[in-house]
């Protein structure tokens, strides 16, 4: 078995989040476009049991718990509750429904409907829904901590992997099962993935800011396709705005905006020997006002790890091996 899914940018936003259109429920299935997030484990959308003036704009889960073996089940007694680093949350109760991504269908995957949502997410309309991919170590239902899509169908595909081939701009693709020798075009480069924080979270090797040279130190990392900018070291994110003229952190946004005429410089990554190139013009994430522009690279605060979001991921060719328990990158 394997699976693939277009992963299309949000239309209106510079690209801040990927939408999947995923199918739930046998009887009465619907399409719910979910951003694909390996930042969390959750699979939560908008529902029926989303307040009306919440779900404003949005597609909602409605479940029909027919009596049928295919129809939706609500898990008696099971809640879950989850909270973002942005402060952004949701809530609400959990069924047992079919999940099908890309033509790989899961019978009974646990399906969050929220019963409250919190406006960032009331007001992103293009965005019904989050499907967690990260370690199911995370997942917040409760008293029975349910397990990811991933997770669940893992063992039905031909190999235990799946692929993000996000785009600038474009459409991209998830694949499931199977790697696509046609979609990268350098040898693809394997570092373990350390599962203690429940992240896809693993060591690079050092960076490169613009054309400086190469930094030889080990840095920790998550891949987060649910974040949509690249989150580093306060230190390395003053020293690259600092090649931009007139760059300079804003107080009031707490970020680093960019006279928008400037090309910001290239961010390389190291894994090993492999370098991984993001050009200057995926890091310009979009303007703030006539003539700034919010960069696409910030910090991480006081966060142990750096975050490899959407900026950076979409330049690239990303393997998340869960068999192997280790993360590939290739240039595309
Ligand atoms: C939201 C930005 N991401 C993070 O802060 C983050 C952090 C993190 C923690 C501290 C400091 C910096 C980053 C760890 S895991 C992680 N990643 C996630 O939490 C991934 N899930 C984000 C889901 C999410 C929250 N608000 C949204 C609005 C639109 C689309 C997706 C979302």
């Amino acid at each position: 078995l394997t699976g693939s899914a277009v992963a299309n940018p949000n239309p209106s936003n510079f690209d801040r989040e990927y939408l999947v259109p995923v199918i739930i429920g046998a009887v009465t299935p619907q399409t719910i476009n979910m951003d694909l997030d390996t930042g969390s484990s959750d699979l939560w959308v908008f529902s029926n049991s989303t307040p009306g003036a919440q779900a404003t704009g949005h597609v909602v889960y409605q479940p029909n718990t027919c009596n049928a073996s295919t129809c939706a089940k609500l898990l008696p007694g099971e809640t879950w509750s989850i909270q973002y680093s942005d402060m952004s949350s949701s809530s609400g109760i959990v069924y047992s429904d079919l999940v099908t991504i890309g033509g790989a269908a899961v019978s009974s995957q646990a399906v969050e409907a929220a019963q409250i949502v919190s406006s960032s997410f009331t007001t992103d309309t293009a965005n019904s829904g989050l499907l967690g991919m990260a370690f199911s170590s995370l997942n917040t239902c409760r008293p029975q901590q349910q397990l990811t899509w991933f997770d669940n169908i893992k063992a039905s595909l031909a190999a235990e992997v799946w692929t993000a081939n996000l785009q600038k701009g474009a459409a991209g693709t998830y694949n499931f099962g199977y790697i696509d020798s046609t979609a990268y075009n350098s040898n693809i480069t394997y570092t373990p993935v350390s599962t203690l924080r429940g992240f896809w979270e693993f060591t690079f090797s050092g960076y490169q800011l613009g054309s400086s040279s190469f930094v030889t130190t080990d840095m920790a990392a998550i891949a987060d396709t649910g974040t949509t900018l690249l989150l580093l070291p306060s230190a390395v994110v003053e020293s690259y705005w600092a090649q931009v003229p007139s760059a300079h952190l804003e107080p009031s946004l707490g970020a680093y905006i960019y006279p928008c005429s400037a090309t910001p410089p290239n961010f390389t990554f190291g894994i090993g020997s492999y370098r991984g190139v993001v050009p200057g013009s995926y890091l310009a994430y979009g303007p703030v006002s006539s003539q700034w522009c919010y960069g696409g690279i910030q910090s991480q605060g006081s966060s142990p790890f750096s975050v490899f979001g959407d900026v950076l991921l979409k330049a690239q060719f990303v393997v998340f091996d869960v068999g192997n328990l280790r993360i590939g990158y290739a240039a595309k």
